[in-house]
């Protein structure tokens, strides 16, 4: 919240965004009492917006629960301060996953009994979704230690209420539409939105879930839905292998009366999840991991269910290249390895070594982890191009690590983002660095190493893994550097800061 001089101040407000960041946080009004040095009676008081606060219990709030409650004016941004060039050590954890957490939020939709998600990464994506969730009448709540998720859904969705702002800030609303087909006869649904990308089309959605029934018209900010449900058994033949357009396919086929066939699904990692997921719920699906899906719709699903997210093989790309472009030795830990075996298979032609523990198994009870120990190499630049392809291809989320993995190679390597308009132009920013990276076009890049890495302030891209890209660049680079404006990587990252800290680098988080 932001007072301006002329904001009149409003106590209840306030004591709602207190009881939201200490929920936030995963703690009681007793705890946050113990933090406060206060009594749970004051604490409960001030939530209700029933006793006058003072600016020094406001910033005394903002301190314990790590967030800023009210700030005065505009906004402040984050920045990181880096002092490149040092070696990393030790081991780290990767988290669960941004794309699966979203997925499965969008599918508690569809369960009227207790959903509860075990580990979800505590990341702003994931509070985008809730806060939609939260709007339209669905209950949800942290666990005291902050990492499992109960979702209750609501006998009737409050559709009218939805909170359009948030919603339009992600672009994964738009898996709403697969589960919401299943409960409404007629809803709107805001446009998604996202990350700077360029265009991202929502068409194979719609033809998709037209299958089940779903007319779309896009009015001014809004997908109109109306909804002609469909029954008996369908085959829905995907024009796109994308990742969230199976999804919805798929949280529709779940609440379809007859079987669906999904041909040219995506076999990815967050779909597998949500696979594992549907069918705790009862869903019969024959094919995960495969092109082909088949599932048994259920009527109603009412179950109280538990899930533990799998672990992101984006963040273990993200973690793995920290070790690799500052030379060190690292452990990254509880990586899921059947989604990560194309980029190193990559990254071993190119030289570098690594050692790999043997295969445990997820929370999940499904997904294979392994710990990946990267050695400091010699690395040279790939012989083919590098380029994605629809899982088991090298994950696009993953190739912009590649660029700055080949600017510390020797000889040029050619990246081609075929997939995204707009997400190799930002990986350009690493000239700023020091690095030889000329964009051929709009989707290819030519890297030449190795780089005489050098530190110097950069603005954050407004792209989440460029972002990142960047801020492992500057860890390579001898010197200070910043990193403006940095609030984008908490949309997909916990702490990453905090936590490459906890390998030796060194970074510091400022404001303005
Ligand atoms: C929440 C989530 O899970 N997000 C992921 C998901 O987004 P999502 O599933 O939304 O990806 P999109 O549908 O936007 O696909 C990305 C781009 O690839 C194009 N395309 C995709 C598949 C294909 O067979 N042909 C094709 O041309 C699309 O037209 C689009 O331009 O998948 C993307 C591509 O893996 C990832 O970057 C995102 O992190
Ligand atoms: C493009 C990405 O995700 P999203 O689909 O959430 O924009 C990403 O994770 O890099």
């Amino acid at each position: 919240m932001t007072i301006t001089e002329e904001a009149p101040q409003h106590l209840a407000q306030v004591g709602a965004l207190i009881r939201g960041a200490r929920q936030h946080q995963g703690l009681t009004q007793a705890q946050l009492a113990d933090r406060l040095g206060t009594s749970q009676s004051a604490v409960h008081r001030i939530e209700q917006g029933a006793q006058n606060i003072s600016l020094d219990m406001l910033a005394r709030v903002s301190d314990a629960l790590a967030a800023d409650i009210v700030t005065i004016g505009a906004p402040k941004h984050a920045h990181l301060r880096v002092t490149g060039g040092q070696t990393l050590s030790g081991a780290i954890r990767v988290n669960s996953s941004k794309n699966a957490a979203v997925a499965l939020l969008c599918a508690s939709l569809l369960n009227r009994g207790r959903t509860t998600l075990r580990d979800v990464a505590r990341i702003v994506e994931v509070d985008r979704i809730l806060t939609v969730l939260r709007s339209i009448g669905v209950s949800t709540s942290w666990s005291p230690n902050g990492r499992d998720l109960v979702i209750v859904r609501p006998a009737h969705l409050d559709l009218d209420a939805i909170d359009a702002d948030t919603a339009r800030r992600t672009r994964s609303i738009i898996m709403f539409l697969g589960p919401l087909l299943g409960l409404e006869d007629t809803f709107a649904l805001p446009y998604a939105g996202g990350c700077d990308l360029g265009t991202r089309t929502v068409d194979p959605h719609m033809s998709a879930l037209r299958h089940f029934g779903l007319e779309v018209t896009a009015t001014s900010g809004n997908y109109d839905g109306t909804v002609d449900r469909t029954r008996g058994d369908i085959t829905v033949v995907l024009t796109e292998r994308g990742d969230t357009v199976t999804e919805n396919a798929l949280m529709a086929a779940a609440l379809h009366d007859g079987a669906t066939t999904i041909r040219n699904a995506s076999p990815n990692y967050m779909v597998q999840d949500l696979c594992f997921f549907l069918e705790l719920l009862g869903v019969r699906i024959e094919g995960i991991g495969t092109t082909t899906l088949t599932v048994h719709g259920v009527q109603e699903i009412d179950t109280d269910v538990e899930y533990a997210v799998s672990e992101d093989p984006v963040e273990a790309m993200s973690l793995l290249t920290a070790g690799v472009v500052t030379g060190s030795e690292i452990t990254v830990q509880r990586t899921p390895i059947e989604f990560m075996e194309i980029e190193l298979t990559t990254l071993s032609e190119m030289g570098l070594r690594y050692s790999l523990s043997d295969e445990y198994v997820a929370r999940n009870g499904r997904t294979r982890l392994v710990d990946i120990t990267v050695h400091p190499s010699e690395l040279v630049a790939p012989r083919g191009t590098i380029h994605p392809m629809p899982f088991p291809g090298l994950n696009i989320d993953n190739l912009p690590f590649f660029a700055v993995i080949a600017a510390c190679a020797t000889g040029s390597t050619l990246i081609h983002d075929w997939v995204y308009d707009g997400r190799a132009i930002h990986l350009t920013d690493l000239t700023r660095l020091g690095a030889n990276v000329r964009l051929l076009d709009s989707h290819r890049l030519d890297v030449t190493g190795p780089t005489r890495w050098s530190g110097a302030e950069v603005s954050c891209p407004p792209a989440l893994r460029p972002a990142v890209v960047i801020l492992l660049g500057m860890l390579a680079a001898k010197g200070t550097s910043v990193l403006r404006n940095v609030d984008i990587i908490a949309r997909g990252y916990e702490d990453l800061a905090a936590r490459l800290r906890e390998l030796g680098a060194q970074i510091e988080t400022f404001r303005d």
